[in-house]
């Protein structure tokens, strides 16, 4: 599968680098545990769907939403009879397809998550890990815990191995990678900004990225 970008218009001559790191600055750390658990698309308590999503601590509006295209294609491993440090407990497992970066998280609970202000979406990641990978040496959870802490290095050494083959990296602006076919600008997003009140286009295009 081929990667491919969905980016707000405004972030156009910005490497992609660059949004991260900023994601990663307004993120700060979810400080995950058990304040701060983030959550499945089925519901607050369940450990598998299609989409788990988190927002960054002290205030932070700053959220990812980790997603699957397959049907209930994420699953998370918590065994109380293991140690919380087990290799084996507190892993994320499955097919890992899309992350999307932005801020002010909506839905869960039974709905699809979104956000009211859209940075950007990254479609076609193509990870995935067994059932028993545990933590270590499990893409699936390189990338997605990476995020929790406000670390964006797994995602970016995905993106850059995937954008090699095009011979662009995450240096390149989305402009950039939008000229080679590989993304493209969602206008919709930027008038959305500032309109207080209007989500339907980004509602819209969480459904349909
Ligand atoms: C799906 C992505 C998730 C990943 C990658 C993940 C990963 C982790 C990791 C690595 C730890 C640290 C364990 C240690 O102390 O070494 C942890 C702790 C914890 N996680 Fe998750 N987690 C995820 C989702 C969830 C969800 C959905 C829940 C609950 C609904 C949850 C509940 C907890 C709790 C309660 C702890 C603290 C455990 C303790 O200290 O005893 N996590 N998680």
């Amino acid at each position: 599968m081929t990667i491919s970008v969905t980016y707000n218009s405004v972030y156009g001559d910005i490497s992609v680098k660059e949004v991260l790191s900023a994601w990663s600055a307004g993120f700060k750390t979810a400080g995950h545990g058990e304040s701060n658990t983030g959550g499945f698309n089925t519901g607050a308590r369940s450990y598998d769907g299609e989409q788990y999503a988190t927002h960054g601590a002290n205030g932070s509006d700053y959220a990812f939403i980790a997603e699957s295209n397959a049907s209930n294609g994420l699953h998370y491993v918590y065994n109380p009879d293991l140690p919380a440090s087990s290799n084996q407990n507190h892993f994320l497992w499955g097919q890992l397809d899309n992350v999307k970066l932005g801020e002010v998280l909506t839905g869960g609970s039974g709905s699809p998550f979104g956000f009211d202000d859209y940075t950007v979406s990254f479609n076609g990641l193509d990870l995935s890990a067994a059932s028993d990978a545990g933590r270590a040496g499990n893409a699936v959870q390189d990338v997605i815990y990476g995020l929790m802490r406000g670390n964006v290095a797994g995602l970016e050494g995905v993106l850059n191995t995937l954008l090699s083959e095009f011979n662009l990296s995450t240096d390149s602006t989305f402009d950039q990678l939008a000229a080679a076919g590989l993304a493209h600008a969602d206008t919709a997003f930027a008038a959305d900004i500032g309109l207080v009140g209007v989500q339907d286009a980004a509602q819209d295009w969480a459904l349909t990225a």
